[in-house]
């Protein structure tokens, strides 16, 4: 091979691409599921559709893909409008949750499929396998069948697959929503990683929230076919636009915005319908009085070991206030039961939705 050639293998030209998608309306018969849809990815981001079943996630990611053909609306990889474009000519790699390997090909022909049906030549075509198999760590399996492999092996075969062709887009439909939780754990660094290292604009969709906020760079929170807020994992924790965004991200308590004392915590005391957020990690409990505490009573605690998750009581100017307060290790040596007394402390900042 020439050395020419060998650096044509080692760093083929990959063309990044930004993806902007302009008022997009999905229907199944007449059945709108995606509304009026717009929003931008920036090459090289590592963004996630997050939402519950049923908000149109995969809806979006097999629109992007090329599988369905919108009602409306204008999608663009770079500075090509792809909205008519089919699937086969959008340079994408896909994954999907249940891996969809060709059970009769060796691990090694599913990886260099994609290269074989773009007509790459033997040597490069192997030379390109062997390089994606190592880098998904499954050198050692190239000659088995996918019958003859863990889940977690065949979806970091499937990985591979999407990778070794360079796409300029990666769309990875609940990937690792087959893998028992250690694995999860493990697939979610790889694919980090090599997404890190490859640089493609990657658009992953999960419904698990923490695999979102772990691995995202940007993530987009849907419900029925909209978009509620994109942030980053930060954004949309700390400062969730609205109640649903921050009940669906983590937990949270959302107490009415005329609650005074709340009020006087966060040095706000603007009267509106809105709803101060207060995630259940804000919230400390002490065993005795103090002048900026709250009074409560603990109907649960529930030992997880790395926290202890109360449900407290709080009545307060005629209303009670259910409200979650997490204590991490070691502060659930407090050992509050059911039924005791406590006292609680807000934080002094509150978000506001
Ligand atoms: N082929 C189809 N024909 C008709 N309706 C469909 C079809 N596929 C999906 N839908 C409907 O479109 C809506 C969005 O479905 P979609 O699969 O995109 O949701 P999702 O957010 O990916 O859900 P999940 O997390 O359960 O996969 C749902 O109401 C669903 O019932």
């Amino acid at each position: 091979m020439t050395w020419n050639g060998y650096i044509c293998v080692k760093y083929p030209v990959v063309i990044m691409s930004d993806i902007s998608i302009n008022n997009l309306e999905i229907q199944y018969e007449q059945n709108t599921v995606i509304k009026q849809l717009s929003l931008h990815i920036e090459q090289g981001c590592f963004f996630t559709l997050l939402g519950p079943s049923g908000c149109g996630k995969t809806t979006l990611l097999r629109t992007l893909a090329g599988f369905i053909a919108p009602a409306s609306g204008e999608i663009r990889f770079g500075q090509q409008d792809v909205t008519r474009l089919p699937a086969h000519k959008r340079d994408i790699g896909l994954v999907f949750q249940d891996y969809a390997l060709f059970p009769h090909h060796h691990v090694a022909d599913n990886v260099g499929y994609g290269l074989k049906a773009r007509g790459i030549a033997r040597d490069e075509l192997q030379v390109r396998v062997d390089e994606a198999l190592e880098q998904v760590a499954l050198s050692d399996y190239r000659d088995r069948f996918p019958a003859q492999l863990s889940g977690g092996q065949k979806q970091r075969v499937a990985l591979a697959r999407a990778l070794v062709i360079k796409p300029r887009l990666l769309l990875m439909d609940e990937p690792l929503s087959n893998l028992d939780a250690r694995l999860r754990l493990q697939m979610r660094e790889l694919i980090c990683r090599l997404q890190r290292e490859s640089g493609i604009t990657t658009v992953f969709v999960t419904h698990d929230q923490e695999e979102a906020l772990a691995m995202s760079d940007q993530i987009a929170i849907m419900q029925s076919g909209k978009i509620e807020q994109i942030g980053t994992p930060k954004e949309v924790y700390a400062t969730p636009a609205n109640a649903y965004v921050a009940d669906f991200i983590g937990s949270a308590n959302l107490l009415p915005s005329h609650v005074q004392k709340t009020d006087a915590h966060s040095g706000n005391n603007e009267a509106s319908q809105k709803q101060w957020v207060v995630r259940p990690e804000q919230l400390i409990l002490r065993r005795s009085a103090h002048p900026d505490c709250q009074q409560v009573l603990v109907r649960s605690a529930q030992y997880l070991g790395h926290k202890t998750s109360y449900q407290v009581e709080w009545a307060h100017e005629g209303e009670v206030h259910q409200l979650q307060v997490d204590s991490p290790y070691p502060h659930h040596q407090i050992e509050l039961n059911e039924g005791d007394r406590a006292y609680l402390a807000f934080p002094k900042r509150m978000h506001r939705v």
